[in-house]
C-alpha cells in the first residue's frame, strides 16, 4: 500500500501559529531524539515543553523510550526545538504523520535538522556504543514506494523531484569530527551508512547479510523520512545514530537483541551525545533571532 499525504499547507500552519502563540522561542535548530535519546533535550535553558497530546495536529508517540514532549530552549545561547520522541512508520503513523513535525519546524522558521536514532551495526568493526555520523542512508521503504513525499507535490514546501545526494551535511560533519578529536572520543567515533527498514520486528540473519553485502553501516526504523520531508523543503540536516546492538548475522549466534536492551546501551552514552550535540549547535554558523 502506498503512502499518500492527506495533509494541507493550513494543517502545518495551524500547529506552527499554535506553538508561536505559546512560546517566545525562535528555533533556528530542530532535534529529533531517538529511542532513549530524549536527554539530549534536558541540556536545553530557559525551557517551554509541551507534551504532544496538548499541541492540535500532532501525532502521539506510543514507544517506550519515547516521552512524547516538544521542548523550547537554549543550547549555549542557541535557540532550538527538540523533539523527546519521534514517530514511527511501525506504529500505524501514516508517513506524512510521521514526519508531520518536520514541516512544522519549517514554518517555525527551523533551518537545520538535527536527527539522532538507535540503530544495530553490521559493519565489523563497529561496537556496541560507537557513535555513527551518518553519511548516507538507503531508504528501503522510500524505494518501495513507501515515501513521504507520495501524493500531489506542494511546491510552497519544496520541489516534486527534490535530489538526495550529499544530504548529510559536510561541513557539519567536520565539525562533529573535529569536536570528537577534542572531547577525546573519537575512538568510538564511526562514519558511515545508515539504512532504515520498516520494523517492528528485527532483521532475520538473512536480512542482516543482505544489508551487509549493500554496503550498510548500521539499521534503524527510523530517520530517512524525516530527512527527506526536510531536505525537500531546503533544510540542511546532521544526523547521529548511537550503535545499540551488532545485529546478528550468523547462524551460529545465539545472542538476539530486543528493545530494553537498546535504551539500556542510550544511556551508556547519553552524556557524551549530549555534549557532542551542545557544541555542535553552539559552533553552528546560525542567525539567532529570539524575537
Ligand atoms: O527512534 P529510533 O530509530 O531511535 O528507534 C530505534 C528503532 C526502533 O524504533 C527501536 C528499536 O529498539 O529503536
Ligand atoms: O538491530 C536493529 N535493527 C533495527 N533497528 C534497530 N534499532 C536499534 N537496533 C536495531
Amino acid at each position: 500500500m502506498f503512502s499518500t499525504s492527506s495533509l494541507s499547507y493550513d494543517d502545518y500552519q495551524k500547529t506552527a501559529s499554535w506553538l508561536l502563540s505559546q512560546t517566545q522561542h525562535r528555533p533556528k535548530v530542530a532535534i529529533i531524539c531517538g529511542s532513549g535519546l530524549g536527554m539530549l533535550a534536558d541540556a536545553l535553558k530557559c525551557q517551554d515543553s509541551f507534551p504532544y497530546s496538548d499541541i492540535p495536529g500532532f501525532p502521539q508517540s506510543t514507544v517506550q523510550g519515547h516521552a512524547g514532549r516538544l521542548v523550547f530552549g537554549e543550547l549555549k545561547g542557541k535557540t532550538c526545538v527538540c523533539m523527546q520522541g519521534r514517530f514511527h512508520m511501525y506504529e500505524g503513523h501514516s508517513l506524512c504523520k510521521t514526519t508531520f513535525p518536520v514541516r512544522v519546524f519549517k514554518l517555525l522558521g527551523v533551518e537545520t535538522l538535527i536527527v539522532t536514532n538507535a540503530a544495530g551495526s553490521l559493519a565489523d568493526s563497529y561496537q556496541v556504543g560507537d557513535i555513527m555520523i551518518i553519511k548516507d542512508h538507503i531508504n528501503f521503504p522510500g524505494l518501495a514506494g513507501l515515501n513521504p513525499l507520495n501524493g500531489p507535490n506542494d511546491d510552497k514546501f519544496g520541489p516534486r523531484f527534490p535530489p538526495m545526494s550529499g544530504v548529510y551535511d559536510k561541513d557539519l560533519r567536520k565539525i562533529a569530527f573535529d569536536l570528537c578529536k577534542s572531547m577525546g572520543v573519537s575512538q568510538f567515533v564511526q562514519e558511515g551508512v545508515y539504512c532504515m527498514v520498516g520494523g517492528p520486528n528485527f532483521e532475520s540473519i538473512a536480512e542482516a547479510r543482505l544489508l551487509h553485502r549493500l554496503g550498510v553501516d548500521a539499521v534503524g526504523m527510523s530517520t530517512a523520512p524525516e530527512v527527506v520531508v526536510a531536505t525537500h523543503c531546503g533544510m540542511r540536516v546532521f544526523g547521529l545514530s548511537l550503535i545499540t546492538n551488532k545485529v546478528v548475522k550468523s547462524y551460529n549466534d545465539t545472542e538476539s537483541v530486543n528493545h530494553e536492551a537498546v535504551l539500556e546501551v542510550s544511556k551508556l552514552r547519553s552524556q557524551t551525545l549530549q555534549m557532542l550535540v551542545t557544541e555542535l549547535v553552539s559552533r553552528m554558523d546560525i542567525n539567532n533571532n529570539t524575537t
